[in-house]
């Protein structure tokens, strides 16, 4: 069984610690600091959990998943130096370019990718840049692990930052639309446990709907839109409040760094 360690688990680390957790294919390393939410949560999935990067390298892991704050990330990469020379890099850290970790990892197999947080349900979607100079086998096995964790999407190292904006942050942007639309149930009598159901039920099967159909976005909304009736109407009150130039700025604004 490979080794997978996942250094940081916090939010992300986490959600990509249960997602692997669940396919039962590899064995998982997890390094902290002492933190008892790590703690259970490395129980619960059965994944040894270490203190330091020197007891993280003597478990001579096949891949390490960075998921560290970007401010603590390039003093934990001079650290990693111990790990054997054969283990995989890869960092979900954003904020640094993959140079600055070639820089203190020489001779390493690196990449960089953005993952998001339905990783712990493996229906995540992660931006994966790969360096030309990657060995097949890396590139691999990353592509391996990343796509139990959902879909996996190859791009260039400048676009990992708006593919990052858009597919890590936007289950936030998501976030916060179901929950206007479950207080707008709850404005109207719903429950809000049924509201919040019936909001996350139908973005599940509007993402689906896109999806298997492959149909722009604009023509699955006109199939919504009956002439003279509620949808239309709703859809110009959006336009109206600027809803789309209103998440082009979010996007803008999280994808500045
Ligand atoms: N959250 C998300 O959806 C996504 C996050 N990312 C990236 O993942 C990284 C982490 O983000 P997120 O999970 O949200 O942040 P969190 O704050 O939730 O998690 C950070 C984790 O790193 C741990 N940590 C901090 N310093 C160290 C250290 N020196 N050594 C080991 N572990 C350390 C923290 O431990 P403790 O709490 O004990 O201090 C915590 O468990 C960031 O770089 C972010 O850009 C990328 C894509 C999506
Ligand atoms: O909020 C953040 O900075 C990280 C990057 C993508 C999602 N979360």
């Amino acid at each position: 069984m490979k080794k997978i360690a996942i250094i940081g688990v916090g939010h992300m680390g986490g959600a990509i610690l249960t997602g692997l957790a669940k396919t039962k294919k590899y064995q998982l390393l997890a390094e902290n600091h002492v933190n008892k939410r790590v703690s259970q949560l490395t129980d619960k999935y059965n994944c040894q959990l270490v203190y330091s990067i020197s007891d993280l390298a003597k478990l001579i892991p096949d891949l390490v998943v960075i998921t560290t704050p970007a401010a603590a990330t390039m003093e934990i990469v001079q650290k990693l130096t111990i790990l054997n020379k054969d283990t995989i890099i890869v960092s979900a850290a954003a904020g640094h370019s993959l140079k600055d970790y070639q820089a203190k990892l020489a001779g390493y197999q690196i990449a960089r990718c953005i993952p998001n947080i339905p990783v712990s349900v493996n229906s995540g979607l992660t931006g994966i840049y790969y360096p030309d100079d990657l060995a097949p086998a890396a590139k691999d096995f990353i592509n391996e692990v990343f796509h139990d964790l959902g879909e996996v999407v190859e791009v260039a190292e400048e676009q990992l930052s708006i593919v990052g904006t858009i597919a890590g942050c936007g289950p936030a942007f998501v976030d916060v639309f179901m929950d206007a639309l479950a207080d707008s149930g709850v404005l109207n009598g719903l429950a809000r446990e049924l509201a919040n159901q019936i909001a996350a039920g139908m973005v599940k099967g509007a993402a689906q709907l896109a999806l298997d159909s492959h149909l722009h976005p604009a023509l699955l909304k006109d199939q919504v839109c009956s002439p003279g009736g509620t949808t239309i109407k709703g859809v110009t009150s959006l336009e109206e409040n600027g809803f789309r130039h209103a998440v082009i700025e979010a996007v803008n604004a999280a994808n500045q760094n």
